[in-house]
């Protein structure tokens, strides 16, 4: 197995694209015509740049419009093959994707392909190429893998072989086991791309929507089995024709693709057992048991801000750092660790963008185990030295550059509350019957959501939800929820497009993302609310129209009701049931902290709620400012 990409998936020019693809570890490159056109170089020196940057060309393509042609429209496309192959041989490849014809002129017949391709396997075979024949979705005539497979089967010339793309295959909803049955000789190249399930024209959808596998809905992990079920262990290549990513930065993308086809490849060793021998073990995705912590870089006024709010939530300080500015608070399971130090990493975060979560810790079954696998699916790792005494976590970095540590029981990290921290003696805590972290809610720019999806649901056994919108005021924000299958670590991430939205302010000052809320879960919402406001707490206030609206949508009964708004609480449901959520003020650029509660495995985070929750934080910055600091 080696892996590949084609130049189409990446933008920049030739060069960036071969030093993003090279770095992320790509073995090879699929060359498009059109990016070879575009450059100035000759075919013999591409050829050579790209063998510099340690690539080989894996493929060249496509060669449209070949097959069913008649008379001087069939001599005409015979010639430009050859044309094609004397340029192949400049460049140093041996591979040509031939995509089935589009031509309006393209006659019909499984045998008259046949026929066709035959004779170009025998021009073929003069100049050692190896001819692939991809059924396009919307072929003209062929526009279905089993069809192409059948052409090949017919034309019986070992320089004519198949080529599979699992978006033309699972497009048209073909079963992919159907490939099963192919022999793995005569399967010259495979290509990968996943895309959203969209109801649109196929070589629209095709062009402009297709992303790597596993960020889109298509079942590519079947398709790969099937793959790897016939033999099949050459090469595999991303093939993303995507609007978004033309715009994104080639490194990125590059990385993002890596890692989607080590993710998919191990995926599959795991369920067809012998599958790409030499790929190197993994461990397996991650099983997460929750937030062990989050960590705020914080300073002077802000952190006494920061604390009276946690105070007026029920924390308590817990513990001082034996050595650093640093103090964890904490209530039942839930750790709130500020960090006040001068000098390290939380220093340049505060620097960067103020008060903000600069850390998250993960509680994993094995710390080394999700290094591991986060080193295989190209993350960065992240260190920094660490004093006499003190625990050194694994870490990588995160959204905008935060950092993601991971801690377990097994290694004993979990021990670092203990040794690192002395406890506080400050009196019994005053507790609001908050438990565990329910949730963070991530924002970043819109552009980057699928990134950030694919970066936890590779590494992690989290899988995504459904994308929801999320009306704001002044613009459209994305919600693409991510969750453990138990649901004991959920994240959110919530793609702003503009700055105008109370997520895209947020972004601007955060530069590239970050954790804008936390949300605790209460075992009991109505009581939290209570205590909460004996110590001070004050909630974010809803409207009259709110609760009107409440009691016209839910058969809730005006004493719930009551009950609802003379604690600020919003409410939902879904098919399984009963949610209630309150918010606190925005602080800090428009930080904030959520308290829920959910009732028989109400699974979602109360987003027809989220435009009223924005428009009454957003009257709240706008009377008040938020000043940073
Ligand atoms: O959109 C196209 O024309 C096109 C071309 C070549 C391919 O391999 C493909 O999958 C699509
Ligand atoms: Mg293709």
């Amino acid at each position: 197995m080696k892996t590949s990409i084609a130049t189409v998936s990446i933008p920049g020019t030739l060069r960036e694209r071969l030093a993003a693809i090279a770095k992320a570890g790509f073995d090879g490159i699929e060359i498009f015509e059109q990016d070879f056109i575009a450059d100035e170089g000759s075919a013999s020196d591409i050829g050579a740049m790209i063998r510099d940057h340690g690539l080989e060309i894996s493929l060249f393509q496509p060669f449209r419009d070949f097959e069913g042609l008649t008379g001087e429209l069939r001599r005409r496309a015979f010639d430009r093959a050859r044309h094609k192959f004397d340029l192949m041989a400049e460049l140093g490849t041996n591979r040509i994707l031939v995509c089935s014809s589009c031509h309006p002129q393209a006659l019909g017949g499984i045998d008259r392909a046949a026929d066709d391709f035959a004779e170009l396997g025998a021009i073929a075979a003069d100049y050692g190429i190896q001819v692939g024949f991809e059924a396009l979705a919307w072929g003209r005539h062929v526009n279905d893998h089993r069809d192409a497979w059948e052409i090949v089967r017919r034309a019986d010339h070992p320089n004519v072989g198949l080529i599979l793309d699992s978006f033309h295959t699972l497009a048209r909803r073909i079963e992919p086991n159907t490939i099963r049955r192919i022999p793995a000789d005569k399967i010259t190249f495979v290509q990968l791309a996943d895309a959203p399930l969209i109801e649109m024209d196929l070589l629209y959808w095709s062009r402009h929507f297709r992303n790597m596998p596993g960020e889109g809905d298509l079942p590519v992990t079947d398709f790969l089995r099937a793959v790897a079920a016939t033999g099949y262990d050459d090469w595999l290549s991303l093939e993303i024709f995507n609007d978004q990513f033309r715009g994104g930065r080639p490194e990125g993308l590059a990385r993002d693709g890596h890692r989607s086809l080590v993710a998919a490849m191990d995926d599959v060793r795991r369920l067809e057992p012998g599958a790409w021998p030499n790929l190197p073990e993994i461990p397996t995705r991650v099983a997460v048991q929750g937030v062990e912590f989050v960590e705020f870089a914080t300073r002077g006024a802000e952190a006494e801000t920061l604390r009276d709010l946690l105070r007026s939530m029920g924390f308590a300080e817990a513990g001082r750092h034996v050595s650093k500015a640093v103090t964890l608070w904490q209530q039942a399971d839930i750790r709130i660790v500020l960090n006040e130090e001068t000098t390290g990493f939380a220093d340049h975060a505060y620097t960067a963008s103020g008060t903000g979560i600069c850390d998250v810790g993960l509680s994993v079954a094995s710390a080394e185990a999700t290094t591991e696998r986060a080193i295989a699916l190209g993350a960065d790792l992240f260190h920094q030295p660490v004093g006499p005494g003190e625990f050194d976590i694994p870490a990588i970095r995160s959204v905008g550059g935060s950092v993601l540590h991971f801690i377990d029981e097994t290694s004993g990290l979990s021990a670092v509350w203990s040794v690192e921290f002395r406890g506080s003696d400050k009196g019994p805590a005053p507790d609001a019957a908050l438990r565990r972290i329910d949730h963070l809610a991530e924002t970043m720019s819109y552009d980057e959501m699928l990134s950030w999806s694919l970066f936890y649901t590779s590494l992690f056994d989290m899988q995504p939800s459904a994308m929801t919108d999320v009306i704001d005021p002044d613009g459209l924000v994305r919600s693409q929820a991510i969750r453990t299958p138990d649901g004991a670590a959920r994240i959110t991430l919530n793609g702003a497009e503009t700055h105008r939205t109370l997520a895209g302010s947020f972004l601007a000052e955060s530069f590239g993302g970050a954790v804008q809320h936390v949300a605790f879960t209460s075992d009991d919402i109505f009581a939290s609310a209570r205590r909460m406001a004996d110590l001070g707490f004050r909630p974010l206030p809803m409207t009259d129209n709110y609760y009107r609206d409440l009691a016209a949508r839910f058969d809730l009964g005006a004493e719930a009701l009551q009950a609802l708004q003379a604690h600020d609480i919003l409410y939902d449901e879904d098919a399984r049931g009963r949610f209630y959520q309150f918010y606190s003020r925005p602080f800090g650029g428009g930080l904030f902290f959520e308290v829920v509660q959910r009732l028989d495995g109400y699974d979602g985070y109360g987003a027809p709620n989220a435009p009223f929750r924005i428009a009454a934080q957003k009257r709240l910055m706008r009377a008040k400012g938020v000043p940073r600091r």
